[in-house]
């Protein structure tokens, strides 16, 4: 069966001063499924994410959105795409003066005609879907870590996205909200038929929802597979990633100048 591509990454390079974060990577992202991005910290994941959303451009290569070069795109162009977009950030705060039902509301009132009452369905439903429709009353300072989390995904899916990016969702979540939100990204993606991508450092959370993961190191794809692909492989750099060895092929510094040369103030 074939599958249909929503974000296709083509030979792409991106730099951050003089530093490649990207090499030429190539990678598509399938429609209605979970992808999980990972790598280790700093590979440039969340920069990833903000190509696939238009923030950034890159410096060779193309980024493609369900059909649409985003570096080549007009400017109502990209704001239609990033209007089909919902991103989850880590600290994805929502605005504290304003209610969980307000925060939820604000994208609607923004970018579509809807009246009073069709907004006001439309944040019920989204509440409901995240089990918070009792909390609408509610200021961020009111709730818990998770339940702003979820607040901030009904915020997300308020304009029923095609593409929703979470990075980092569980960051700081104990074990409870974490298992919540595991299941409403599932429940939410297959229910809509979300194409979502889904950068995380919880290894085990991520394989047992994603459909697809690309694992990233030093600029490159490692590894584009299924979860248990991933599981299986012997990649040396695969396995550091997933057993979480401080010691292998995946450095753990920084790219620095000379170490001895620095402290002896020659460069
Ligand atoms: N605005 C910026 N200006 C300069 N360098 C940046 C900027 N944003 C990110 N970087 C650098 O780009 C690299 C990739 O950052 P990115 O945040 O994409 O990594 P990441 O894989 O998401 O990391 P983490 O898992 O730690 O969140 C890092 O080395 C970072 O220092």
């Amino acid at each position: 069966m074939s599958v249909e591509v929503y974000v296709d990454v083509k030979n792409l390079s991106f730099y951050r001063a003089d530093r490649a974060i990207y090499k030429d990577i190539t990678l598509q992202i399938p429609k209605g499924k979970i992808t999980a991005v990972m790598g280790p910290s700093g590979v440039g994941k969340t920069t990833l994410l903000r190509l696939i959303g238009g923030q950034i451009a890159p410096h060779s290569g193309s980024v493609t959105v369900a059909g649409l070069d985003m570096s080549r795109a007009s400017r109502k162009e990209l704001f239609d795409a990033r209007r089909k977009m919902g991103m989850l950030f880590q600290s994805g705060a929502l605005f504290s003066d304003m209610s969980v039902f307000e925060n939820v509301a604000l994208p609607l009132q923004e970018h579509t005609e809807f009246d009073d009452v069709m907004i006001r369905d439309i944040v019920l439903m989204k509440l409901q879907s995240v089990g918070l429709r009792g909390a609408a009353h509610l200021m961020p300072a009111e709730l818990s870590g998770g339940m702003a989390r979820r607040a901030a995904l009904a915020r997300a899916i308020a304009l029923d996205p095609d593409l929703v990016m979470y990075d980092e969702p569980f960051a700081g979540q104990d074990p409870i909200s974490k298992g919540v939100l595991v299941e409403l990204i599932k429940r939410l993606n297959h229910a809509a038929n979300i194409t979502s991508v889904l950068v995380s450092h919880d290894v085990e959370d991520s394989l047992s929802i994603a459909d697809h993961v690309c694992l990233l190191s030093d600029g490159r794809v490692i590894l584009s597979g299924t979860a248990d692909e991933i599981r299986q492989s012997k990649d040396p750099r695969v396995v550091q990633f997933l057993q979480g060895h401080a010691d292998g092929p995946v450095g753990f510094h920084y790219p620095a100048q000379d170490y001895d040369k620095q402290l002896l103030g020659m460069n």
